[in-house]
């Protein structure tokens, strides 16, 4: 198969067995119909500018160009398809291009049409009070005296003219425009409103969201708007600029200009609207469940286990699971994968386990655990199971979630997860034509809060209980102040933890022949580990987002308190409550409030959508790529693209590395590392470095002589475990040979894991924060960051 065969062209990299490697190709013309164009709309999420274009709303002569028959004139455009099929070939104007995406006229131009004298004003929008090249004279006379006109008064034959030019056709009269020798002189009053009409315009934010739907982009547009000035003050005739006047500056005025205004565009600037077409067209995310034929081509029943916590969806999942003649089930973690594995395999299933950083063939196996970034699109299963669906809205992993809905091949999957994302799973599986089944489920025993909290106390603690905080620096003051002021002893769980220590601390604190009894952990508990709780009390309920501090989502705190109790543990009856009695209401809001539905879900583009869309640029970097895809990609309604700071972040650090081909620097920016610690980042240029110049990738890095007595030995461990959990996702991700010691690398990993392991049943030390950790959050007071009352940040 090749490009340019006019249709969407697949196919699925075998070599990198994964849902993210899936290869598309497309034709414009498949993606860009202007049906589909029609319907879709131009979005960012929150954290990008809205590029939102309902529908058009006037016409042009590009209706007539496409020979599509217009009803009425002037109206709508809405029943306008073909937008898109309009031919760009002729230039009248030679127009620069800068790279970011703006145009700049070429120097001969802005001397002749552009300059401005030093006492002539550029106004916040960008457009200056004169035009090109154009005297004002000739555009006002000023002999005509203020009173002789009113504006505001209209007499008959005023408001017939008016009539008359307000149904004009605007390709007509565009073409009325182009041929006139000379526009009819104003007298200064109108000058002045017209000028003000056309700021009012140019800061026009319909004007600028319809305009991209004739590509022109935002950065051209108050250029566009500019030249089109000075093109209508040089032509206008008077019974036009009279009725503009009238209209002054105004919505009505904007939507009379619009059409002649792209008329003006696509005839004097047809280089910038295609060069911006060919952006947008290349960073095109609309229609995902395209990418997918071969799941397309399949009738999927799609089974939704709905419902919180510990409510047994999962156990019923898996039981189909284990059922089937060959399954897929994927993860949102490595632990959740391996916990996965090991149950299956324990129940007489064979299977094996895949995550970035590890594959475990097991032989005969037809059973697969795996992450969900690792799921196969090109393999057949009778039973796929894609747990915490409600990932899909997930901020920066969201789109692994959607890949993995949209791509899987398994003639029955099950999703697993709260009723977030049900409506937005009931609309995919309506494009996609799968069949959906929703199977709701309720707690096996109710969540009880307790009324009085731990009155800030900590020596309330009991046997049983997970202290959540949301730093790793309060769950080691939490520990130590537990483990000062009562008898009981704290096992850990938080994030940076590696999985195998995360579970031995999780079997540690189950196991009820020794002393450890409580469980502090941070947010990481919410999922994946099998443990026996009595109660969660949360010690704050504020978490630092990467940018600031806020309340923990209503979602989050719901998931973390219901992993109290537990069908088959010693406490099948779950308690939740805070540590002060200022955070109660807003856990009870929490738990009171339902299930948000999730409105978007995430999306990212695999790289040959990126490697497309780099065709556009010359000399970026892939962060600069990144950030423009960003800008210009166009998704349906129901999408947002990933957040990826992170990714950017890695890309940038890498850019000191030479002779990586783009594709390589997209995986290595990809590679699970903890961008605020410089020792981690210092590993992954120096892997970069060494995979770029050709030489075997090395470890470089000794094991530590033992566990850590001290909380900067504790984040020494944590961060050699990263780096060499590093060295094997790439490993995996890149030819084997440039990465020779993964056996070395997973025996120190598994050391390590396991020093940290007892490192943390021993830790009885102030914790440290790692160089640039976030600020103090909020006053100290015994030794502890008090948490806030949320109620009212939760209530704004
Ligand atoms: N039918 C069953 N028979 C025996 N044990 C069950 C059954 N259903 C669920 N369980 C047990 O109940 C516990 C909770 O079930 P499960 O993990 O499926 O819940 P869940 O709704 O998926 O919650 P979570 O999202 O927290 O995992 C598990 O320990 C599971 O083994």
């Amino acid at each position: 198969m090749a490009r340019g065969q006019g249709t969407t062209l697949f196919r699925i990299c075998i070599s990198k067995n994964n849902v993210s490697r899936i290869r598309f190709l497309s034709s414009n013309r498949y993606f860009h119909s202007g049906r589909q164009f029609e319907k879709s709309v131009w979005e960012r999420d929150n954290s990008s500018p809205t590029f939102d274009v309902p529908k058009r709303e006037f016409s042009t002569s590009l209706i007539d160009l496409v020979g599509v028959h217009l009803a009425s004139k002037g109206t709508n455009f809405t029943e306008f398809n073909h937008v898109n099929t309009r031919l760009f070939s002729s230039s009248r104007k030679k127009v620069n291009f800068v790279d970011d995406g703006s145009a700049s006229l070429s120097e001969m131009e802005l001397e002749e049409n552009d300059s401005l004298s030093s006492e002539e004003s550029v106004d916040d929008d960008g457009i200056g009070d004169n035009f090109d090249g154009y005297n004002k004279n000739d555009i006002f006379d000023s002999n005509m005296i203020e009173s002789e006109g009113n504006n505001d008064g209209v007499n008959s034959s005023d408001s017939s003219r008016f009539l008359r030019v307000s149904t004009r056709d605007p390709v007509e009269l565009y073409r009325e425009l182009s041929n006139a020798e000379k526009g009819a002189k104003q007298k200064r009053s109108d000058w002045e409103v017209l000028l003000e009409v056309f700021r009012f315009f140019s800061n026009s934010g319909w004007a600028v969201n319809q305009a991209l739907a004739i590509y022109i982009g935002r950065s051209f547009f108050p250029t566009a708007v500019s030249k089109f000035r000075s093109f209508f003050f040089k032509k206008c005739p008077d019974e036009v600029a009279k009725y503009l006047v009238w209209l002054g500056p105004s919505d009505e005025a904007v939507k009379f200009l619009f059409p002649i205004f792209v008329e003006f565009c696509l005839e004097e600037h047809p280089d910038e609207v295609k060069r911006f077409k060919e952006m947008v067209d290349s960073a095109d995310l609309t229609k995902p469940h395209t990418w997918f034929p071969f799941a397309r081509a399949m009738k999927r029943k799609i089974i939704y286990h709905v419902g919180p916590t510990n409510s047994g969806k999962t156990y019923n999942a898996l039981q189909r699971f284990m059922e089937a003649k060959k399954g897929i089930y994927c993860s949102p973690l490595r632990l959740l994968a391996m916990e996965v594995f090991d149950k299956v395999n324990a129940n007489g299933v064979y299977c094996s386990l895949l995550t970035g950083q590890e594959k475990k063939r097991v032989p005969f196996s037809n059973h697969i655990a795996c992450t969900v970034e690792m799921v196969s699109a090109d393999e057949l299963y009778d039973v796929a199971v894609i747990d915490e669906i409600q990932m899909m809205g997930d901020p920066y992993r969201g789109f692994a979630w959607t890949r993995a809905l949209l791509g899987v091949m398994a003639d029955e999957i099950h999703l697993c997860g709260d009723p977030s994302v049900l409506d937005i799973v009931r609309k995919i599986c309506s494009e996609t034509g799968d069949e959906l089944h929703e199977q709701h489920y309720e707690r096996f025993k109710p969540l009880v809060v307790e009324a009085k909290s731990l009155l800030g106390d900590l020596q309330n603690v009991r046997s049983g209980d997970c202290v959540v905080a949301f730093s790793r620096r309060e769950i080691f003051e939490v520990k130590l102040a537990i483990e000062k002021q009562t008898n009981h002893r704290c096992c850990v769980v938080y994030g940076a933890l590696p999985p195998e220590t995360r579970r031995q601390q999780a079997n540690l604190f189950n196991d009820q022949d020794n002393e450890f009894d409580v469980l502090v952990a941070s947010d990481a508990v919410g999922m994946g580990l099998n443990l026996n709780i009595r109660r969660v009390v949360f010690f704050n309920l504020s978490k630092y987002n990467g940018d600031k501090i806020v309340p923990v989502p209503a979602s989050q705190v719901k998931q973390i308190a219901g992993r109290a109790g537990r069908r088959g543990s010693i406490y099948p009856d779950g308690l939740t409550t805070t540590l002060h009695l200022d955070d109660l209401d807003y856990l009870i809001e929490c738990l009171k409030h339902p299930f948000e539905p999730v409105k978007k879900v995430g999306l990212f583009p695999f790289f040959e959508q990126v490697e497309l869309f780099a065709g556009q640029f010359s000399d970026v970097t892939l962060a600069q790529l990144l950030e423009k895809f960003r800008e210009n990609c166009r998704l349906d309604g129901s999408y947002f693209l990933c957040k990826h700071e992170h990714i950017k972040k890695v890309a940038n650090l890498l850019e000191k590395v030479q002779g990586l081909s783009l594709e390589d620097r997209f995986n290595f920016s990809f590679a699970p590392v903890n961008i605020r610690d410089p020792k981690a980042m210092y590993h992954l240029l120096r892997f970069a470095s060494s995979y770029s110049e050709n030489i075997a990738v090395s470890i470089a890095m000794g094991m530590p002589k033992g566990s850590a007595k001290s909380d900067a030995e504790l984040l020494d461990l944590e961060t050699k475990h990263q780096v060499l959990s590093m060295y094997l996702w790439l490993s995996n991700q890149f030819r084997g040979d440039f990465f020779p010691h993964v056996k070395k690398a997973e025996e120190m990993a598994g050391s390590i894991a396991d020093l940290l392991g007892q490192s943390l049943a021993d830790a009885s030390w102030k914790p440290e924060s790692r160089p640039a950790a976030k600020p103090k959050p909020q006053e100290k007071k015994d030794g502890y960051e008090r948490p806030r009352s949320l109620i009212k940040s939760y209530e704004k």
